[in-house]
This record gives C-alpha cells, sequence and structure tokens, in this order.
C-alpha cells in the first residue's frame, strides 16, 4: 500500500464521515439552507487564507524545481477562480464587508489555521504536504460523482465543479505521487510527523463540517 493510502485507512473515521457528510448530499441536490452556505463560506474564506500561505511554504521547502511550479500553478488558481468564486457568492448571499473580511473565528478554522501555521514552521516539505493533500483530496473524493447532475444555482454547482475538474484531479493525483516519492524517502521520525500532521487535517475536515449544522 502507498503511503497517502496507508494514511487514508489508518483515519478512513474520519475521512468517510466527511466524505459522505450531509453537506455534500445537500451541496450535488442544490439544497444547503442558504444561512449555513453563508456561515460555510465566511469560514472556508478564512482557511483559505492560510492555505495559500501553507502553500508558500511548500513552494519554499519542496526539494524540486518541478514541484514549486506545481504549486505555484495551483496557488495561481486559488487566488484567481476560487477567489472570485467566493467574492461572486458573498454577493449573492449578501455577505457584508465585514462578514467577508473579518467573520467571528470558529473552532474548526482557528483548528485549521493553527494546524497550517504549525505544519509550516516545522520547515519540513513532508508535513506541509500532508496538510495539503488532505485538503485537496479529501474535497476531490466527497465532489467527484461520476454522472452526478448539478444544482442550479452557482453557489452550489461551482462549489463542486472547483474540485472536481480534470485540472484539479490531476494536480490530488501528482500530490499522492508527491507524498509516496517524499514518504519512501523519510526516516520513521519523517513519517510519523507527516502522518500526525494528517490526522489533525482529517479530524478537523469533519468538523468543519459538523460545525456549519450546529
Ligand atoms: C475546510 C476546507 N478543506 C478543503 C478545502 C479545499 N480546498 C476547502 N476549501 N476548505
Amino acid at each position: 500500500m502507498s503511503f497517502s493510502d496507508e494514511l487514508r485507512a489508518e483515519n478512513s473515521g474520519d475521512w468517510n464521515a466527511a466524505v459522505g457528510h450531509r453537506f455534500v448530499d445537500e451541496i450535488f441536490a442544490g439544497a444547503v439552507d442558504p444561512g449555513v452556505m453563508r456561515r460555510y463560506l465566511t469560514q472556508d474564506y478564512q482557511f483559505v487564507d492560510r492555505f495559500v500561505a501553507l502553500l508558500g511554504m511548500a513552494i519554499a521547502t519542496a526539494d524540486q524545481f518541478e514541484s514549486r511550479i506545481r504549486f505555484s500553478q495551483f496557488a495561481a488558481m486559488i487566488t484567481s477562480d476560487e477567489n472570485t468564486y467566493f467574492q461572486r457568492a458573498f454577493d449573492a448571499l449578501g455577505v457584508p464587508a465585514a462578514e467577508r473580511v473579518h467573520p467571528v473565528i470558529t473552532a474548526p478554522t482557528a483548528g485549521f489555521q493553527q494546524l497550517m501555521q504549525d505544519a509550516a514552521q516545522t520547515n519540513d516539505y513532508a508535513s506541509c504536504l500532508a496538510v495539503l493533500i488532505v485538503a485537496e483530496w479529501l474535497y476531490l473524493s466527497w465532489a467527484d460523482r461520476p454522472g452526478a447532475a448539478l444544482p442550479a444555482d452557482f453557489v452550489h454547482a461551482e462549489w463542486i465543479t472547483l474540485h472536481n475538474n480534470d485540472g484539479f484531479r490531476s494536480f490530488v493525483t501528482w500530490l499522492r505521487g508527491e507524498l509516496d516519492r517524499i514518504g519512501a524517502a523519510s526516516d520513521e521520525a519523517g513519517q510519523a510527523r507527516a502522518g500526525a500532521f494528517f490526522k489533525r487535517a482529517v479530524a478537523l475536515e469533519r468538523a468543519f463540517f459538523d460545525h456549519i449544522y450546529d
């Protein structure tokens, strides 16, 4: 079993709970309550801010130029297509400027911010990768429903297509290969450290979906 598959299997409880979450069924049905969607997107925008900072750390700590190029291209997508999606969705949901920029930060969002800062501060490529891969692989896993119809409202539909398009799929495939390559070259302590970051990230993904319904 590859290192990435092993880590996913070790965390299958939280992983499967997140991928099969009520939010996922509701977004495919176009039936997420607007208040829930608004809470989700305002918190997620704070997640994305720190996520881009962690991408910067992955660019800095990667062991080869080819990897830096991949991450840079992905950062360009997040800061263009994904960022404008957030702005258009906030407009559609009537989210005022203050809530877009400085919402009250919830516990799972704060947990993610801390996790991403901790991973960045290790200066360790495998640890940065472990957090990034959970965020993108887990999202591809819930969004990839071959043949499923898209909901009519762009707020729902585009959040799905941002996470199941061919470019995203190929980035996740590359990320998994990257973690497998770096994991194979790491000693036991290095693998355990990356594994601990992976575990924290999967638990937070589940908590993040859960808490928007509180
Ligand atoms: C909490 C969370 N996890 C993952 C993703 C996917 N980029 C996201 N937008 N938000």
